[in-house]
C-alpha cells in the first residue's frame, strides 16, 4: 500500500471505464460477481471461481496474488494450514440452528465475520479504470463502499483502510464513508508516527467508529518510506501512549508470537489479529493458524480474555470454525471480500458475507457445534 490511493479515487471520473469482454453488469449470483472480479484484475487471485471461489495462490493468476510480493511462501502456508485440518463429522445430536451471533468489543455482529483490510484498487488491484458492477468506471470509493456497506448490510463489519501515501485529506474522505455507518464501520490507521495516528485517530472517533486497527506489521515498510511518510515499528511504551490517547478499542494487528500478544495485552490494547497481513510483508512467516493456539493459550493463561481475532487464508465457513476451535473469538476475510467489492459492489459483498455464514452454519450442524462462542478444540483434527 504504498502508492497515492485512497477511498476517494485517484481516476478521474471522467474516465471511460476499459471494456471487458465477458463482463457481466449488475450480476445476481455470485460466481458472476468472481468472474468480473477476475477479469478487471490484473493480478487476479482467482484460482478456482467455479468452486469456492478459493485461491491457493498457485493457480491460473501466474502466482501473482494481488499484492503478493515476496516469494509468496506465507501466504500458501496460510490456505494449506486450514487445508491440512479436518472437522470432525457428527450428526448425532438435536443441533440444527446453532447460533452465530457474537459481541465483538461492544458490537452486536450476526456471524464472526469481519472483512480484511484492504484498499489501493489502482496499485494493488490493477484495477484502474476498469468496469465496475454497475457499467461504469471502478473508483476506491466504490471499492471501499462495496466492503463497508456490504458488511454492515450483513449485519457485520468493514474496515476502511489506510495507504501510507495516503495524504491527511484522503483520509477525511474516506472517514466520510465511514461516518456514513456510525458504529457499523470500523478503520485502520498505518503504525505512522505517534503525532500522525494520533491526528487520524481524532477523526476516525468523530466519525462514530466504535473501534480502530493498527497493521503495527506494516512497520517494515518503513525502509521505503517517503519523507514525510513514515511508519515505524510499535515498542510497549508507544502502545501504551495509543491506548491511552484512544477513547475507543485499539486493536494490534500482526501479532505472530505469544511474547508481542502478551505485550499488547498489557499496554491495554483491546484485542489483537494474528495475522502476517495475507503473506505481504514477509515471505517465511508461518501460518496464521500454526501461531493461534500458542497465543490463545499465552493470553488465557494469564487471565487476559481480550477477544483474539485471525485473519489469512480464511476461505470458507468451515475455515471459520476451524479458526474459532483454535481460539478465536472471530476471523477477518482479506481477498474473498476484496474480489466480491470488485466484482460485485455491495450486493457481491452481501453474497459473499451470506455464504460464508450459510457454510458456517451448516459446518457446525455438520460438526454438531450450539453456538459460535463455544466451539470444542476437539472438533478439528489434523490430517495424518
Ligand atoms: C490488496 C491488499 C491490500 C491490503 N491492504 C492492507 C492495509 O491497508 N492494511 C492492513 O492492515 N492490511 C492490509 N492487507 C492485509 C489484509 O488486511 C489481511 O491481513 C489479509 O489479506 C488476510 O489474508 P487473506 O487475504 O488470505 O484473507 C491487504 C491485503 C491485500 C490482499
Amino acid at each position: 500500500n504504498t502508492a497515492t490511493a485512497g477511498v476517494v479515487s485517484s481516476v478521474a471520473a471522467t474516465d471511460a471505464p476499459k471494456s471487458v469482454s465477458g463482463y457481466i453488469k449488475d450480476p445476481q449470483i455470485l460466481k458472476d460477481v468472481l468472474i468480473n472480479a477476475k477479469k478487471i484484475m490484473d493480478t487476479c487471485a482467482a484460482c478456482d471461481i467455479s468452486g469456492a471461489g478459493r485461491c491457493n495462490g498457485k493457480g491460473s493468476c501466474g502466482e501473482t496474488v494481488p499484492g503478493m510480493g515476496g516469494k509468496r511462501k506465507s501466504f500458501v502456508r496460510n490456505i494449506e494450514a486450514f487445508e491440512e485440518m479436518s472437522l470432525k463429522l457428527q450428526t448425532v445430536h438435536t443441533i440444527s440452528q446453532p447460533k452465530t451471533e457474537i459481541e465483538l468489543l461492544g458490537v452486536k455482529l450476526s456471524s464472526p465475520i469481519l472483512t480484511g483490510i484492504t484498499g489501493g484498487l489502482t496499485y494493488n488491484m490493477g484495477a484502474a479504470n476498469k468496469l465496475a458492477f454497475d457499467g461504469e468506471t471502478m473508483t476506491e470509493e466504490k471499492y471501499a463502499r462495496g466492503i463497508i456497506e456490504g458488511a454492515a448490510n450483513s449485519g457485520c463489519l468493514g474496515w476502511a483502510a489506510d495507504g501510507i501515501g495516503d495524504p491527511l485529506e484522503t483520509f477525511k474522505r474516506r472517514m466520510a464513508v465511514v461516518s456514513e455507518f456510525r458504529g457499523r464501520a470500523v478503520a485502520q490507521i498505518k503504525p505512522r508516527t505517534q503525532k500522525e495516528i494520533f491526528e487520524r485517530l481524532d477523526i476516525v472517533q468523530d466519525v462514530g467508529a466504535p473501534f480502530f486497527a493498527i497493521d503495527v506489521d506494516s512497520a517494515g515498510r518503513a525502509a521505503r518510506a517517503l519523507p514525510g511518510k513514515t511508519v515505524e515499528p510499535k515498542d510497549l511504551k508507544k502502545l501504551k501512549e495509543i491506548v491511552n490517547y484512544a477513547k475507543i478499542p485499539f486493536i494490534a494487528k500482526g501479532i505472530m508470537t505469544p511474547e508481542e500478544a502478551l505485550m499488547c495485552a498489557e499496554a491495554g490494547c483491546g484485542s489483537i489479529v494474528v495475522s502476517n497481513h495475507g503473506g505481504r510483508v514477509l515471505s517465511s512467516t508461518p501460518a496464521t493458524m500454526h501461531v493461534l493456539p500458542s497465543i490463545v493459550k499465552a493470553l488465557r493463561d494469564r487471565g487476559y480474555k481480550m477477544p483474539i481475532l485471525v485473519d489469512g487464508g480464511v476461505r470458507d465457513g468451515g475455515d471459520v470454525l476451524k479458526a474459532l476451535a483454535y481460539g478465536a473469538q472471530a476471523v477477518l476475510v482479506g481477498r474473498p471480500m476484496l474480489r466480491a467489492s470488485l466484482g460485485g459492489g455491495v450486493k457481491g459483498v452481501e453474497m459473499q458475507f451470506a455464504r460464508f455464514h450459510t457454510e458456517l452454519v451448516s459446518s457446525m450442524v455438520l460438526t454438531g457445534v450450539a453456538d459460535v462462542r463455544n466451539v470444542d478444540p476437539s472438533i478439528v483434527m489434523q490430517e495424518v
